[in-house]
Parts: C-alpha cells; structure tokens; sequence
C-alpha cells in the first residue's frame, strides 16, 4: 500500500482579517441558502403524499390531527420536485460554489433530512445520472485540465499553500460518472491548478480518515484542531492529489470501500454517519516576466466541502436499542448540535450579541465551525420524502430548514497567499543598475499587464452579466418546468386511475364473457335436453296415435264383433221366440183341449165313477196315442179317485214355495183361488189335510241368459189306504220374464 501523507497545516497568513459574526454589517453577509429537494413517490401509487407544492419556492406540508387537515406552509430559495433531474440541483446549488471555489472561496454544502429521503442520491448519485459530488469534480477538472501545474511546480504549490506533499496514487477501485462536459470560464489564464480531496466520517462522535489505512481492523479516531487563524482542520488527515476526475472517483471510491469496511466492523449502517468529502483547489497565479523581473506568484487556495449527513430521525420513531441506540443518540446529539450553534448564530444576529454557539459540543459542528463564522458560504440542501409516514420527521426538518435560512454568514473573501515579503523584498534589492538597464521595458510590461488586467475586467463583468441572465432565464424556464411537471404528475396520475378503471373494467368484461360462455355452454346443454325430451315426447305421440289407431280398429273390431253378436243374439231370440211362440200356442193349445176337457167333464159327472174304472184299464191297456202327455194327463185326471171333492166347493192348493222366494213383482199370477201356502211341510197333516187336494212345488232357477224363470209343478193329493196322502203331478208350468230390450 501507499505511503500516507499526513496533513497538519502551519499558521497561515490571510490577506483578510477574520470578523465576527455580531460586527457585521448586513451588506456584508449572506443567508445559508437552503433548497429543498423533493424525493418521487413509489410508482405504484402505493403511498399518499403530505407535500403539495405551490410554487418553486413554496411547499404546504399537510399533517392531519384529529381528523382535521392543516397545511403549514415553508418558503425556500428554491425548491427540487421529484422531477427535477440531478444536473438542475447541480446547476442551482453546486456550480455557483464550484465558480466560488476557483476563485479561492471556501463552501460548505450539506445535505438534510430523514433516512431515505435522497441525501447520498444527491450528492453522490448513480453512474448513469451522477449527483453534485461526481458533477463538481467532472466540472473542476473540465475547467482547469490544460492548466494543472506541472510536475516542477507542484512542489512550489506545496510549500506555498502549506499542502502536503501526497505521493498516494488511486489504486484500482475504477468507478466512472457520465461527464457531461460543464466548465466554468476561468477569468485568468495565467493560472496553475492542482486539485487535493479527502475524505472523513463522523460516527459516534469520532473523527475517522477514509484514506487513513485503517491500524489492523480498527480505525484512529483524529484529532480536530485549530490553527492560530482560528481554522479548524483535522489533525493528520490525509490528502490525495488528483490528476483526473478518474483519480479522484477512485479515491472517493477507496474511501466508500473502507467505509463499508468500518460498517462491518463498528456495526454501523449506511445513513449512521455523516460523511465529509473536500476537494482542496489550489491556484498559482503566474506574474512572470523576464528572467529578472522579480517572481511574484500568488498562491489561491479554495476548499469545498461536501457533506452528506446522518439520517435525522428521533430515536422513539426506530425503536433502537444497543449500539443502535447509541448511533443514534450520537446523531441526534450532533444534528441538536448543529441546531444550536445556528440558533445562537441567528440569535447574536438579531440581538447584536455574542452568544457562543456550542461548537465544541459536537465533531461535527466544531469541524464546521470555521464555515459558520465566516471563512466561506454555506449551502443546505433539505431532502424530502414526500410520503405521509414521515410526515412527522419532515416537520422537524422543515423547522429546522425555517431556522436555518434566517442565520446569516459573513461573506467570504478569497484566500490568496503571498510569497512571504522577506524574499519578495530580497528579490526586489536587486542591483540598480539593472533596474535602470530593464527600466523602460518593466513600463511596458506594466502597460501591457494593466491593459490586459482591465480587459480581463471587462470579460470578467461580461461573462458574469451573461452567467447572470442565462440564470434567470433557467430560473424562468425551470419554475414552467415544475409546474408543467406537476400537471404532467397530476395528469399521469389521472391516467393511471383511469388506465387501473380500464383494467378493472376488462377484468369485469373478462368475468361476464367466462359467465357468458358458461351460460351458453349451459344453454346448449338444456337444448340437447330439450331436443331429447322433444324426441321423447314425439316417441311417445307416435306411440299414443298408434294405441289410438289400435284403440279405433279394436273398438271397430268390438263394434263389428258386437254388431255380429247382436245379430246372433237377435236371430237366436228370434228363433227362440219363434219357439216359444210355437210352444205357446202348442200350449195354448193343449191348454185349450184341457179346458174344453174339462167342460166335457163337469157335463159327465154322474158316470164319472164307472168310466174312470174303465178308463183306468183302458189307460192301463191302451198304447199311447200321438198326442201322448196331453191324453195321458186327461187319463190321469180322469183317473182320479171318486172321492174327490167336487169342483164347485173349490178346490185348496197346497202352495209349497222356497224358503226366501226372490220377488219378481209378476203381474200375471197362477189362478189358484184357495191356497194355503207353506215354505216348508213338517208334518205329515200339512199333506194329508184332506180340505187339500191339489199340490203346486214353487220352484226358481237361472236359465242360461241370466233370467229368472219360476217352475210351478202341479199334482194331485190322493190320499192311501194307509191314512196317508201321496202327489201325483201331473203338469208343470213355466213362468219367463224377459227384458224387452234384450
Ligand atoms: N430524487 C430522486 N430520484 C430518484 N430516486 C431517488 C431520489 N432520491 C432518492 N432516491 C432513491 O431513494 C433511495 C434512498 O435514497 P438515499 O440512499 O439517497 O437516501 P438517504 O437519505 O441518503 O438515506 P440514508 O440516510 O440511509 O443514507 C435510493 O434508492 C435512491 O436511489
């Protein structure tokens, strides 16, 4: 590794008495500027925010406290939205104090606010899109890359600016930022330029060099100090002349990587510290004329220092605990610090007093501290995280930054050293013979000097005077910018909820056509069931018209099949009609030869006696004649005892009947006048009864049609020899009853 220079500065002698802050006058000094610098939201809309802007200068923050929303308003020199690109903050903030710094001022820019809210992007920035750190450098070294003092007369630099001799060269840690080739007009060409940086971090209230090879793993804790100006400086902090703008990238570079290096082994956090980078410039102005004209260079020495300070949220909001809560205490301490010694500063303003600021108190504060009183301009740059959960901790930034813009800071002067008089004065004594001899030449050399001195004036006051309106008219045409880019935001943020409603939208559309298609499938499935049901019901019409068709032809069937009965039925009643008609007249007949018969014999009675004996022999004897029942019948009656009664005294049927006749309701009714009728012949007197002499057995039956037809068998009670009685029948008679319509 390289070997480390250490720089430790010897009194120096300034040109400029050092003020106080109370003695003076407001002319001759000048607010710490304060910019704010808005972070953008995540793109996803995911978080509100609690910032609205009202107009380049101007921000509401909105806070909301039982429900009710207030806005506080803060007023800055200008204000960054989240559109801003990095070379706007660079053009606004950093270049005035680059143009400060090549003239020999001294400039103090840091940056403020919560952690994440940009800090480290803004002042280092990204490759790509580098922040003013990269920017600054890029700009020096684009201004004064033809003007780097040579090799010989870096050490004439070195003595006479007190710098250290530094033989550390960047080794390997190559980091590039797009250069964009900003320069800045030099007023004299006639100078040389070298370039020294450094790098510092304060943690924990110690002061570390981040180009100090680190003793083992740990790091020395440096001492600050101040000269008999009353400037302070770190005691033994290395220095590193850079070449290029590559160089110095790679030193920043090395610094970040023993910075990670010390977070491993303090345990600490990117935003735990805050971060001092300075770059040193330092000018030899070239008075040269020929080689006895006395060498009157004059030494200017510039510084810049850029510091990206720890995130400055209140211990209770991170719940830290341990080595954590220490870190931040420490923090809290030396930002409460800060606050402090610029509250005494705004306060001795005011007042006219001389408070002391509690510098001391703090490495931060106390290393700045020559800022502060007056050796150079102060610049602030307030971060912001416009989101509503840091809208608390932006309060306190926002107050912070409100109180900061009101201390006002000696102007400073251009540090510009002198060869030491003593050998200035040594080279004027030079012979006077040769001041007589180069006499008229050193006039003319004046002349030319003063004109060109003047010209240089004259270009200087030009330049300034176009700087000046090119600014104002980038001011002008940035504050269009921030409005036309809040409308863009507010339009882009239109489109987004309309491009989110289109989208919920085609969500919905996408929804209805899956419901739809189902529907559809579902419908096809209802007309397939609908088309199988049809089919069904069409089967089962067919079906129907066929049972019907059957129904008819079985019903023609039946018809025909009765119709024919019918003509069976009524051809069979016509025969049997015909045939009882037949047998009725055959009877009527017969009936009318018994009832001529038996006129005949009522005539005949007195020989009835002596007939009948002959009769019965003759019957007994005879073959039976054609007419057979009829004549056997009248052979019988005539048979008859002689006992019976005669008819004139009536004849007594003896009427046997069933036991539960069934009631017919016949109109016509057998002629028997006397009757007795029994259900049932119990006892033999019920025949033998000689007033009886005639027997009729009622009987019923069912013929083959249904119909009921009543057998009445007729005979005659002959009484025996033996006392009893017997019957002889000799007839029966049937009575039909029969439906007409049938
Ligand atoms: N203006 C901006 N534009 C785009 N991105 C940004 C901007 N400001 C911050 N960021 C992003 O926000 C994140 C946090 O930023 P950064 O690290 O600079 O915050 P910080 O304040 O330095 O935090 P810490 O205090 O922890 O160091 C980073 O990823 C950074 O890229």
């Amino acid at each position: 590794m390289f070997a480390t220079p250490k720089y430790t500065p010897t009194p120096r002698k300034l040109r400029r008495e050092k003020t106080t802050l109370s003695s003076n006058s407001d002319s001759e000094r000048e607010p710490v500027h304060v910019y704010c610098r808005l972070r953008p939201l995540p793109e996803n809309n995911s978080v509100a925010s609690c910032v609205k802007l009202l107009s380049p200068q101007e921000i509401a923050l909105i806070c909301e406290t039982k429900g009710v929303k207030k806005e506080i308003r803060y007023k800055f020199k200008h204000i960054f939205t989240s559109y801003s690109s990095q070379k706007e903050v660079f053009d606004h903030v950093a270049y005035p104090l680059l143009e400060d710094l090549l003239k020999g001022k001294n400039g103090l820019l840091f940056t403020y606010g919560v952690t994440g809210s940009g800090k480290t992007y803004t002042l280092t920035g990204e490759q790509e899109n580098p922040g003013i750190m990269p920017r600054c450098i890029d700009t020096i070294f684009n201004t004064i890359g033809e003007y780097q003092a040579p090799q010989d007369r870096l050490n004439e630099i070195r003595t006479k600016s007190r710098t250290p001799k530094s033989n550390r060269k960047a080794n390997g840690d190559k980091i590039s930022y797009a250069n964009d080739g900003a320069k800045i007009l030099l007023p004299n060409e006639n100078t040389l330029f070298a370039v020294f940086v450094s790098y510092i971090e304060i943690y924990n209230n110690n002061v570390y060099d981040l180009l100090d090879e680190p003793n083992g793993r740990s790091f020395q804790n440096k001492i600050l100090r101040e000269d008999s100006q009353k400037n302070m400086y770190v005691n033994g902090v290395v220095e590193v002349e850079v070449k290029s703008a590559e160089e110095a990238f790679e030193v920043f570079n090395s610094g970040q990587r023993r910075k990670r290096m010390g977070y491993t082994v303090l345990n600490s956090e990117s935003s735990r510290s805050h971060s001092v980078f300075n770059i040193r410039v330092v000018q030899l102005e070239q008075l040269e004329g020929k080689r006895t004209v006395p060498d009157r260079n004059l030494i200017t020495v510039g510084r810049l220092s850029l510091v990206d300070l720890a995130g400055s949220e209140r211990t209770n909001r991170t719940q830290n605990t341990g080595t954590r809560l220490k870190e931040a205490s420490s923090i809290n301490n030396s930002l409460m610090t800060l606050r402090a010694c610029l509250e005494a500063l705004r306060e001795n303003q005011y007042t006219r007093g001389n408070k002391m600021a509690p510098y001391r108190d703090s490495r931060l504060t106390y290393l700045f501290k020559s800022y502060f009183e007056g050796d150079g301009s102060v610049q602030m740059i307030v971060c912001v995280n416009p989101s509503t959960d840091d809208i608390e901790e932006n309060l306190h930034v926002m107050k912070f930054a409100e109180m900061t813009q009101d201390v006002k800071i000696t102007k400073s002067e251009p540090r510009v050293y002198a060869t030491p008089m003593k050998r200035t004065a040594e080279r004027i004594q030079t012979p006077a013979r040769n001041v007589e001899e180069i006499g008229p030449y050193i006039d003319n050399i004046i002349k030319a000097l003063k004109h060109r001195k003047n010209k240089a004036k004259a270009l200087d006051k030009e330049i300034k005077d176009s700087t000046d309106d090119f600014r104002r008219r980038l001011v002008e045409t940035n504050q269009g910018c921030v409005l036309s880019k809040t409308e863009i935001r507010s339009l882009k943020q239109v489109i987004h909820k309309e491009r989110q409603k289109a989208h919920n939208l085609e969500v919905k559309v996408r929804d209805v056509e899956s419901t739809n298609a189902e529907l559809m499938s579902r419908n096809d499935e209802l007309q397939g069931q609908v088309r199988s049901l049809r089919n069904v019901v069409d089967e089962k019409d067919l079906r129907l018209n066929q049972n019907k068709l059957e129904r008819e032809k079985t019903k023609q069937k039946i018809a025909l099949a009765s119709e024919k009965m019918s003509q069976e039925l009524d051809a069979k009643l016509r025969r049997q009609r015909e045939h009882l008609n037949a047998e009725m007249k055959a009877k009527e007949v017969q009936l009318q030869k018994v009832r001529e018969i038996l006129n005949t014999e009522t005539i005949v009675e007195p020989t009835e006696s002596v007939e009948t004996q002959a009769d019965t022999e003759c019957a007994a004897t005879q073959t039976p004649r054609s007419n057979g029942g009829h004549q056997s019948r009248r052979n019988l009656i005539s048979s008859t005892p002689r006992h019976r009664r005669s008819r004139s005294a009536g004849e007594v049927w003896l009427e046997h009947n069933a036991v539960r006749p069934v009631p017919l309701g016949t109109v016509m009714q057998p002629t028997m006048k006397k009757r007795k009728s029994v259900s049932r012949l119990t006892k033999a007197s019920d025949v033998t009864n000689p007033k009886q002499s005639k027997y009729c057995l009622v009987a019923q039956e069912q013929d083959a049609d249904g119909e009921v037809e009543t057998k009445l068998y007729k005979g005659d009670i002959v009484p025996t020899c033996g006392g009893g009685a017997q019957v002889i029948f000799n007839d029966v008679e049937r009575l039909r009853q029969e439906s007409p319509t049938s």
